[in-house]
């Protein structure tokens, strides 16, 4: 509408008034029961929603228009988000019938891709983050993120590298960011998230300061343990700045805000979180990590795991309570077995006890929060129940119990007031009734008695009147336009005594009205709107004793989803096989029979994966070279020793016999460059740009896994990089960081004769008859060559192609007299091999060929030609 009116209607100019008021944002603009779009709007609209994009004459300009009625919001609005739109809602401020000129509207809602509350744009197992990254001086960075629908609000700071792994773990739906970062921000983040950006005010210090402050009524903001992170502060408070420009005001239940404690949790490089697949596939198809993991039954615990698998803890107290909180629900099946029974019952309680803060709650969503409520009472007295004296549980995992249970609160008082005014089958609306008890409110009561005496005498009314006129299907029915009427079908139109006021003809019927039904009706009606008022009132009060359980409620959720992510673990080492870790302050991996977490649950029905031990420590044995040929396992070895790990260290059971896991604080993975979509870059830059990157940041309880290290160049440049990078992880002055080394180049296996704890190992195969059969198992020792041959073999390739490579190899690999690659190529020995299929290598071909050649066709019985055939079959077989 903005662009080309050139006589402005009253309509066009409030309409250019908002539009320029949201910036960037797709405006629905309430037009009685419409949404309607205008001009880019609604291109924009009728390409993602899929409907009729129109034209109309504005003011002698052709404008384009797109509009969808109003109650298909909840269908629509979840697309248009979904497709990274910000949508500014429009709605009528005023009740059309009363307003004098124009209806006033103004937009009572923002809903961006990170600040949703629409059911339909949440996935209620995931999270839905709006962040904000605050570029600081010296390459710091401060980081916030905000879930509106839980009141979850999280701030923290550090380098680029910390702030893109956040970014990637916590995959927020938005972020916002300063308009001058704009090239800082793609360079360094990339393209893939929805952003916002803002002006350079909004990210000052004091400004955020005082956003906090004044949010959480407090002076400091000490209490919440931020006070430390001032980059951390800038980027709160722009999350708070922007509620308020997409008029999000009711937001009590962000209640605190945490620091993320960058030093509580391992830390995994980006290449960790996706290379060891823990919460999304590398590719379409895959199964990351948690996946297999989640058996969580609550919405709450389904969001907390996803958090879990990416910050695993590097303390070892919290990660015994948490092994030992799963060890004692093993030991106690029934008590697992109820606790989960209760905890399915329980809804989405964080999100529910949002929508009461900001007011928008459904009466039915009442009910489940009643639902769930129901639930932490026998929760409560479950956890605090004696357990068996017999017990073997460590000593204080009974009193972690107890811990939970006394954190939460049964909400008794709230529990049972809903109880007593909320109908069970409270509807979604507010305005229609139906949602309070009898019994709550006497008015209420006499109302809803002369409403349904009202109704009564109508029922009375029709049977008095089909008596008195004789019309057997005479009807007494209610529309919005004429209240109360007869409906007489034409058969019986002649019968309808005089005094009856025709009020409507339809193709088969007329309806009628009479003063007497006129009369009830505007008892009945009156009855209905006071019960409409009166009942909105009490449910009014119910949200109100509701928001005062706020803080409570948010607590039990917080405990619940403990309880259920425990559970969870409880169920898959049950299901799965996996046994309880031995968390050491110590330097040592001691892994028996370990296994792929993920693998194992995916091989073909019969097979069964093949365990494997794995020993490292900072002492003798601090890196492993292992080599094996191409599809041996070495890659999955690598990664299943990173998550059984990281496993462990969540407080989860593990795929192994029996595991000794000293403490690791950061996990770095580097695979060769192959997989990795570069920024522009060439793939070999990269991968040596972050193998530099893990060696500044190195420390002593690093776990470092080097997968095909230097593949991305020439033979000798690749074997040189790896050597050195070898050799280095070995001499690190400070840190003896654990590394498991996967190479193709059975030349390292030289440097555990110069280096004490480098130590070779392989994955062994077995050559059968020119066969390669995998065995899986990891042996001490090198090995010889690479079966990369064998592999091409299996694959398919031309076997001419197979055997020129083999004498390519031997003569490369003939002796180990130090020789120049140019001479061995100089000399090395000519393609004997045709690249053609009929030129058989196999004396036996020979004979079949000449044999073939001797028969005749034309003088052969069927018999004889099977008899043939069959002697030419042994000849081959
Ligand atoms: N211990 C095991 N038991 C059963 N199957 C396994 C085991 N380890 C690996 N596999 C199977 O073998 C396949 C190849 O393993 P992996 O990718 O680890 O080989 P690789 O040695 O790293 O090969 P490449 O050098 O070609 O990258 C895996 O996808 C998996 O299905």
């Amino acid at each position: 509408m903005a662009k080309a009116a050139q006589k402005e209607t009253p309509l066009n100019r409030q309409y250019n008034q908002i539009k320029t008021k949201y910036p960037g944002a797709l405006l629905l603009f309430r037009v009685g029961d419409f949404y309607e779009t205008f001009g880019e709007d609604a291109i924009r609209a009728s390409r993602i929603l899929g409907i009729v994009l129109t034209r109309r004459n504005n003011g002698g300009a052709q404008e384009e228009l797109a509009g969808f009625p109003h109650h298909s919001l909840d269908t629509y609005l979840p697309k248009l988000v979904r497709a990274g739109e910000r949508v500014a809602i429009c709605d009528q401020l005023e009740d059309p019938a009363q307003a004098k000129g124009i209806v006033k509207r103004g937009v009572t809602e923002l809903v961006t891709p990170g600040v949703s509350l629409n059911d339909n744009v949440l996935d209620v197992r995931r999270n839905n983050y709006l962040a904000a990254v605050h570029f600081g001086k010296d390459d710091q960075l401060g980081l916030a993120f905000l879930d509106i629908s839980t009141g979850e609000f999280l701030a923290a700071q550090g380098s680029a590298a910390y702030v893109d792994k956040m970014l990637q773990g916590f995959v927020p739906s938005e972020v916002l960011f300063c308009k001058k970062n704009k090239a800082e921000f793609a360079q360094l983040f990339g393209d893939k998230f929805h952003t916002f950006q803002l002006e350079d005010w909004c990210f000052g210090y004091d400004f955020g300061y005082e956003q906090l402050t004044t949010h959480f009524r407090t002076a400091t903001l000490k209490g919440f343990g931020i006070d430390i992170l001032p980059l951390g502060i800038c980027a709160a408070g722009v999350i708070l700045h922007y509620l308020q420009e997409t008029e999000h005001k009711q937001i009590g239940h962000i209640s605190r805000i945490t620091r993320l404690e960058e030093e509580r949790y391992v830390w995994l490089d980006r290449f960790t979180v996706r290379n060891l697949e823990l919460v999304y596939p590398q590719q379409e198809g895959g199964v990351p990590l948690i996946q297999i993991l989640d058996q969580t039954v609550t919405p709450m615990g389904a969001r907390l795991l996803r958090k879990w698998v990416v910050l695993p803890l590097k303390e070892k107290k919290p990660i015994e309570e948490r092994l030992n909180t799963v060890e004692l629900l093993l030991q106690h099946d029934e008590l697992h077995e109820v606790l989960t029974q209760h905890l399915k019952q329980i809804g989405d309680l964080e999100r529910l006890i949002s929508k009461v803060a900001v007011r928008r709650i459904s009466p039915r969503e009442m009910g489940q929060l009643k639902k769930s409520l129901r639930q932490i009472a026998p929760i409560k007295e479950l956890l605090s129940a004696q357990l068996g004296e017999t017990s073997e549980v460590p000593t204080g995992t009974l009193g972690v119990l107890r811990k939970y249970a006394d954190q939460l609160n049964t909400c008794a008082y709230l529990l049972d007031k809903i109880e007593a005014e909320l109908r069970d089958d409270a509807p979604i609306v507010t305005n229609q009734g139906n949602m309070i008890k009898s019994g709550v409110d006497p008015e209420l009561d006499e109302l809803h008695g002369i409403a349904y005496e009202g109704k009564d005498y109508l029922l009375k009314l029709q049977n008095r009147e089909m008596a008195q006129t004789g019309i057997p299907s005479l009807k007494i029915a209610y529309n919005k336009v004429f209240g109360y009427y007869l409906e007489v079908t034409n058969a019986h139109k002649n019968k309808v005594p005089v005094d009856w006021i025709r009020k409507q003809t339809l193709v088969n019927a007329e309806r009628y009205i009479t003063p007497e039904l006129k009369e009830y009706e505007e008892k009945i009606l009156n009855a209905e709107d006071k019960i409409f008022a009166i009942e909105q009132r009490i449910f009014n009060d119910l949200i109100l004793a509701a928001a005062e359980y706020v803080g409570a409620i948010q607590q039990n959720a917080r405990v619940v989803s403990v309880l259920d992510v425990l559970a969870s673990f409880a169920t898959i080492a049950r299901k799965n096989n996996y046994v309880k870790p031995t968390i050491s302050e110590g330097k040592e991996l001691d892994i028996k029979e370990g296994r792929h977490a993920v693998i194992e649950q995916q091989l073909p029905l019969g097979e069964s994966y093949v365990p494997n031990d794995l020993y490292l420590d900072d002492e003798t044995q601090q890196i492993i070279i292992i080599t094996g040929p191409n599809m041996a396992g070495k890659s999955a070895l690598l990664r299943q020793t990173a998550l059984i790990v990281l496993m462990a260290q969540m407080g989860c059971y593990i795929p192994a016999r029996q595991a000794t896991i000293g403490l690791v604080d950061k996990i770095f993975t580097r695979v060769g460059a192959s997989d990795n979509l570069s920024r522009g870059e060439s793939t070999f830059m990269v991968e040596m740009t972050e193998t530099s990157s893990i060696l500044n940041n190195l420390s002593d309880r690093s776990l470092v896994l080097m997968d095909e290290i230097g593949r991305g160049t020439s033979t000798y440049d690749g074997v040189s990089i790896a050597w050195a990078i070898a050799e280095y992880l070995h001499n690190h002055p400070q840190s003896r960081a654990k590394t498991l080394f996967a190479t193709h180049y059975h030349e390292l296996n030289q440097l555990a004769e110069d280096f004490p704890r480098i130590k070779n190992f392989n994955v062994a195969v077995r050559e059968v008859d020119n066969k390669v059969i995998f065995l899986r198992k990891l042996k001490p020792g090198g090995s010889e060559h690479s079966f990369g041959i064998h592999v091409a073999q299996i694959a398919g390739m031309p076997q001419p192609i197979v055997l020129r490579a083999s004498e390519i190899m031997q003569h490369l690999e003939k002796d180990h007299v130090p020789e120049s690659q140019a001479k061995k190529v100089r000399e090395m020995p000519k393609n004997n091999f045709q690249l053609s299929i009929f030129e058989p290598a196999d004396p036996r071909l020979e004979e079949l060929k000449e044999k073939l050649s001797l028969v005749d066709v034309n003088t052969l019985s069927p018999i004889e030609a099977l008899l043939k055939l069959n002697e030419l079959k042994k000849l081959v077989t």
